[in-house]
């Protein structure tokens, strides 16, 4: 690990900016042929030893206005009653995979299966990308021990990878009412072992990105073993500003960047430049070096060097609201909130025997849901969603409030719409390069968004009125009920859920109207510049984001070994 670029070796082989899930995947998996060297620039420190990362339950305490957050703000969202959102995104080693909430989820085969038809190309499909999920994960076994035969399924897992994957490893005062429900009303909420087998429908136990307790982040791909190797260099503290163009035109393996906000040094890589900033970072290096829409660009002052329209446009994110519930138990993480003994006591549990409820995510159970396929709203606006197996909501069950309140226990159930149909874009209206970029994932502008959601409430109140929750339920929190109070609840509250994607979206080789980068992962017009993150996705899964990140990474590294002959 360096800290001063005065440490650099003369020359990379390859230089990777970004230390997220793509990057540190990717950084690895090159730097596994002792004959190629590797660079990974990040723009944030090492995030050694930092309890709030390493505890999962801690997770949101992480961002927004954080020190492991870049901060970002989305510009107003017109259909949210123009209210400015947070839109956190990691810096430091890790990236976002190091504030985010654990959730490991894949989505549906129909949604990969998607990407191979975006892209023309069957290596992106299902089948093809299940060994590199694989491959990327580490499963193991929950720090309790419990019997999990029922809880995954280990024919679609990986157990030598990197990345940890577990169950919760201590349960929640409200799992049996989950799995309750899940046998008295198994037609609406069938019971199923596990999502990540490419049929994602049904409510199941949580998988959650866990090792032995700990939060796994993508620095899994950076252990110490792995920084040792002679041929990997991490540089920290420092902020790309754009990549250069050699004096033929368009190669570019330049990389231009500031170390500890210093001023702007470059580097050339011997072989190829790689993108791994994520949905914000990448499209905003590109635009500032002159590659997107040539015509914004020369508005804005930027000579346009690569006219490739779509970089910083697509950006399709989830978005979500939740419904709180007061309960008729003291069994809830607010109580824990409020009794500063008891959770010193838990803390001191997790760090002396990584035991106790620090060691999950804020949820034991989810739920991957769709509408009724006799659905008005589906024959009205057409199914959003990647196919008939693709959930449009997905639910969180998550027992109490993460944040202090001064008295009640609570449910809180996040709804998603995990198969939206709006999209939005990140742009620039400045030419310096560290400014901030103007980030708006224009959040249900497709109209069919705002009934998805709405379902997806009232779809909770169901689950909740089953038999399985009776004595338990107190007050419904949400005063909402026609359709008018339930949308205005939503504008007035629902938020991103933060998984921005296509904003450099790979499309078939040889198109030339919509896309960045080609199914081998190479800027279209651009030679020895490469993307490798979640921007490149040619749509959003319905899950959480991060799975998919590991295992296009895992396939980008196999691709560009395979250009240079080498394994
Ligand atoms: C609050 C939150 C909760 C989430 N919860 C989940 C979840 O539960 N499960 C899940 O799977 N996903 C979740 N996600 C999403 C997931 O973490 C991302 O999809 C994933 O990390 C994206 O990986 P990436 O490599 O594309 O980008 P990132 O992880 O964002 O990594 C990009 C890296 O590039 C660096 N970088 C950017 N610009 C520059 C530059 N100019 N110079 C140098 N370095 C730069 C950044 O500092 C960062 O380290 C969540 C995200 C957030 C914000």
């Amino acid at each position: 690990i360096l800290h001063s670029s005065a440490d650099l070796a003369d020359s990379y082989d390859f230089i990777i900016v970004g230390a997220g899930p793509g990057g540190s995947a990717l950084s690895n998996r090159l730097s596994e042929n002792p004959s190629f060297s590797v660079l990974l620039i990040e723009a944030g420190g090492a995030n050694n030893d930092s309890l709030t990362i390493n505890v999962p339950l801690l997770c949101t305490k992480l961002t927004p206005n954080t020190q492991w957050d870049w901060n970002y703000t989305t510009t107003p969202q017109t259909h949210l009653n123009n209210r400015v959102l947070p839109f956190p995104r990691g810096i430091g080693l890790g990236g976002t995979s190091a504030v985010n909430c654990l959730v490991y989820t894949r989505g549906s085969k129909q949604n990969i299966d998607k990407w191979a038809e975006l892209t023309n190309d069957s290596t992106w499909g299902w089948d093809s990308m299940l060994p590199y999920f694989k491959k990327s994960e580490k499963f193991n076994f929950p720090v309790d021990k419990h019997n999990i035969t029922n809880q995954f399924n280990p024919l679609f897992h990986g157990f030598d990878g990197y990345i940890g994957v577990s169950v919760p490893g201590a349960s929640r005062s409200i799992d049996s009412r989950i799995i309750n429900t899940t046998q008295l009303l198994p037609s609406q909420f069938p019971f199923t072992v596990d999502m990540n087998t490419g049929d994602q429908l049904g409510v199941g136990w949580v998988q959650a990105l866990i090792d032995q307790g700990v939060r796994s982040s993508s620095v899994a791909y950076l252990s110490p073993s792995v920084l040792a190797r002679p041929n990997l260099d991490v540089l920290l503290h420092t902020q790309v500003s754009r990549v250069l163009p050699s004096s033929s035109g368009n190669t570019f393996t330049t990389v231009e960047f500031s170390n500890h906000n210093n001023s702007l040094q470059t580097l050339t890589a011997s072989k190829e430049l790689i993108l791994s900033a994520g949905s914000i970072g990448t499209p905003s290096i590109l635009l500032h070096s002159g590659i997107g829409n040539a015509t914004t660009l020369s508005s804005l002052g930027i000579p346009p060097l690569l006219n490739l329209p779509s970089v910083g446009q697509n950006l399709t994110d989830h978005i979500g609201v939740s419904t709180t519930y007061l309960v008729n138990s003291t069994l809830t993480y607010d109580t824990v909130l409020r009794n500063t003994t008891l959770s010193t006591h838990l803390l001191h549990q997790w760090l002396t025997t990584k035991t106790g409820i620090n060691v999950d995510t804020s949820e034991n159970h989810l739920a991957f849901l769709r509408l009724p396929s006799n659905s008005t709203v589906l024959r009205t606006f057409g199914d959003p969603a990647a196919g008939n197996e693709t959930a449009h909501f997905e639910f969180l069950f998550q027992n109490g409030l993460s944040q202090f309140t001064p008295s009640g226990n609570y449910l809180n159930i996040p709804a998603g719409n995990v198969s939206p149909k709006s999209s939005g874009s990140v742009t620039i209206n400045s030419t310096n390069p560290f400014s901030s970029p103007l980030i708006n994932p224009n959040l249900l502008s497709s109209p069919v968004d705002i009934h998805i959601l709405r379902h997806a409430i009232l779809t909770s109140r169901e689950f909740i009125n089953s038999p399985a929750w009776s004595q338990y339920i107190l007050q419904d929190l949400t005063n909402a009920s026609s359709v008018s109070e339930l949308d205005e609840f939503i504008r007035a509250n629902a938020v991103s859920f933060f998984h921005p994607v296509s904003t450099a979206s790979m499309s078939p080789y040889g198109v030339t109207e919509w896309g960045v980068v080609d199914p081998d992962l190479r800027v279209k017009g651009a030679k020895g510049l490469r993307i490798v993150d979640a921007s490149v996705a040619p749509s959003l899964p319905a899950a959480h984001t991060s799975a998919a990140v590991y295992a296009i990474a895992e396939h980008g590294a196999d691709i560009i070994k395979s250009a240079y002959h080498t394994k």
